[in-house]
């Protein structure tokens, strides 16, 4: 009988182009950085997918990857198992918490474990879809939607990188309200997006706010959202969402902490959302305990655990009257593809979720660059993700790698290389 056991899990770095986006932490790198997953079985078949590409994620993934050897790709539990007992963080979250700005919670150490079995999870489960003949969202329970919905995630940026290690993107600068338009216009004619959100935390808040009003009247009737990454304090959040009102569907992240969150909720009507304070289950029963003032949880399979974890959290906040979307992070298309099948699955999935995919130029799957349609992602049919690895496109993004000597993402060191003076103190406004 043939042995579809696991024999081997190979974990590529990669690099890809990142244009020059401006956050509360500082601004990207030129080369954002993440991994590719392929866990092989002795009868031939390759389970793939992408993850963070960060140094300690890369350590921890070859640590464990060792413990899948002889594993079904069925054995998902056992996986859990034998991940938890071999990747133990290396500094607890509040040591690491004093060295490093991070908006991106899965660079969080405190998250590792979660996310290596997040990371061979889904390469498991595209396994587990060839082996059955059925896409992962059927693995998942079915798709609850044909298409997923997704939003025009704006950034403020500028027009190139300051260390120009390629020819500049074609979005060009964004810093005024009229330029903000602008490319959410591009945005959404290229992709047809219906829901808007704005990266904010980085500009001062008053030409933050015109952005969005400029929006708002640009795009009358489409969901807005802002996200200043906790750069706020309580009282600019307050006196912001006074200014936005009437405009806004949810409010991302504006003030640092949970505690900062629930005054503004006190203070105000528009439900806030998070990946920032509510980022696990420990998190997440704190704000049950204060009342919820968090109302949207913005789940990201990378960090959450996986996509059986994030259905998981999905009825948890079904229990609690929480709504649910999904966060990202600078991104190929093996990670869409998952979060596409997760998201259908999901009937409770309230809000079109986020993705950096129109910041990407590059692809490392067969077929090039994913296609969307009126703002959404066709649910994939094909056995497993239904996407497969270009070898020459793996080998070239991980060239990149090599030649880039990015190891971490650090926004705030970039940014100094513009402004020897910032600091990335946080709450700056
Ligand atoms: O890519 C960025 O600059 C974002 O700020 C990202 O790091 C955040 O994690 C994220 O998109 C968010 O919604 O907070
Ligand atoms: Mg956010």
């Amino acid at each position: 009988m043939t042995s579809h056991a696991i024999r081997h899990v190979r974990v590529t770095p990669i690099a890809f182009r990142d244009p020059p986006l401006l956050n509360a932490a500082g601004i990207h790198e030129p080369w954002a950085l993440r991994s590719i997953i392929e866990i092989e079985t002795d009868s031939g078949l390759v389970g793939i997918n992408e993850s963070y590409g960060d140094l300690p994620m890369l350590e921890a993934m070859a640590k464990a990857a060792p413990a899948l050897t002889g594993l079904s790709p069925w054995a998902l539990n056992d996986m859990d198992t034998r991940v938890t007992a071999l990747v133990t963080p290396r500094q607890t979250a509040s040591e690491f918490q004093g060295t490093q700005i991070s908006l991106a919670p899965g660079t969080h150490v405190s998250k590792t474990v979660a996310k290596v079995i997040s990371a061979f999870e889904v390469a498991m489960m595209d396994l587990q879809g060839q082996l059955a003949n059925a896409p992962v969202v059927d693995l998942l329970g079915g798709a609850a939607r044909e298409s997923v919905p997704f939003s025009a995630y704006l950034f403020y940026k500028y027009a190139e990188h300051i260390e120009t290690p390629y020819a500049p993107d074609p979005w060009g600068e964004t810093l005024a309200p009229e330029q903000l338009v602008a490319q959410a216009r591009r945005m959404i004619d290229a992709y047809g997006f219906k829901s808007i959100k704005l990266k904010a935390g980085a500009l001062p808040p008053e030409q933050e706010v015109a952005g969005l009003l400029a929006l708002a009247k640009a795009f009358p009737g489409a969901p807005l959202r802002i996200d200043p990454n906790a750069n706020w304090s309580v009282s600019t959040s307050l006196k912001a969402v006074e200014q936005l009102r009437g405009v806004l569907e949810y409010y991302e992240d504006p003030c640092p902490g949970l505690e900062g969150m629930a005054e503004v909720a006190k203070a105000c009507e528009v439900p806030l959302a998070t990946n920032m304070v509510v980022t696990d289950l420990k998190e997440f029963r704190r704000n049950a305990e204060m009342g919820c003032p968090v109302k949207i949880v913005l789940s990201d399979h990378h960090y959450w655990g996986g996509l059986r974890a994030t259905q998981r959290l999905s009825l948890m906040c079904e229990t609690f009257g929480l709504g649910l979307s999904m966060h990202s992070n600078s991104h190929l298309g093996i990670s869409l593809t998952a979060m596409t099948h997760l998201a259908a699955s999901v009937p409770h999935l309230s809000y079109a979720c986020d993705t950096h995919y129109p910041w990407q130029d590059d692809e490392v799957v067969q077929g090039g660059r994913l296609k969307f349609e009126a703002g959404g992602l066709r649910v994939p049919t094909a056995p497993g993700l239904g996407v497969r690895i270009d070898p020459e496109a793996l080998a070239r993004l991980h060239d990149n790698y090599l030649r880039t000597d990015i190891r971490n993402r650090d926004d705030l060191a970039q940014m100094r290389k513009y402004d020897a003076s910032f600091t990335g103190a946080q709450p700056r406004y």
